[in-house]
């Protein structure tokens, strides 16, 4: 059974106003040498934050952990980490980037990779958030984030008529 009860849609223009301000946020504790994107879900943010940051040097760590789960709704179950590709170095005076923290199994792997890196995310559950040096905005742990690139626009059916149903 999946541990998601809760939705929680993130439109472009909020994905960008919370990469706008964890950029102020590392900004204030640089210089930096680079960022580290954590693909996929790092990418967009890392695109965002390199800007804002006048950062040119950037890589990836390209890891997979989550698949969809047996209802095909979207929501995701998380299996094994399978790292495709890791970075040189133990990150020192980089910037480590993802979309979200959620268990803080991502988390755990690409801190053992990348020790001195500093890892900053957009969003926290409170499984991961330790795991996390900066972070924007807390959701719940039973939430499940879902990214505008996730996501397009379709009919809503009213409120009133969703109810009994
Ligand atoms: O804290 P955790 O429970 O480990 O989950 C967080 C990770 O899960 C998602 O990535 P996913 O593996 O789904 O791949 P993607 O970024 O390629 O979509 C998300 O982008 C984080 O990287
Ligand atoms: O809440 C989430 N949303 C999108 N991807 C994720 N990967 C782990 N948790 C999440
Ligand atoms: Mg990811």
């Amino acid at each position: 059974m999946t541990p998601y009860s809760k939705d929680f849609p993130v439109s472009w223009e909020e994905l960008h106003r919370n990469a706008r301000a964890l950029s102020w946020r590392l900004l204030e504790q640089g210089p930096w040498k680079g960022i580290i994107a954590i693909t996929r879900g790092g990418l967009v943010p890392a695109a965002i934050l390199c800007r804002e940051m006048d950062i040119r040097l950037i890589d990836t760590i390209c890891i997979v952990s989550y698949g969809e789960d047996e209802k095909g709704n979207g929501a995701m179950k998380q299996g094994e980490l399978n790292v495709l590709k890791g970075v040189e170095g133990d990150g020192e005076g980089f910037i480590l980037i993802d979309d979200l923290v959620d268990t803080g199994r991502t988390a755990a792997k690409v801190r053992e990779m990348l020790p001195k890196a500093h890892f900053a995310t957009i969003y926290a559950k409170p499984a991961g958030k330790p795991l996390v040096d900066t972070f924007i905005t807390e959701v719940s742990q039973d939430t499940w984030i879902r990214f505008p690139w996730d996501m397009e626009y379709t009919f809503s059916t009213p409120l009133a008529d969703r109810q009994g149903k």
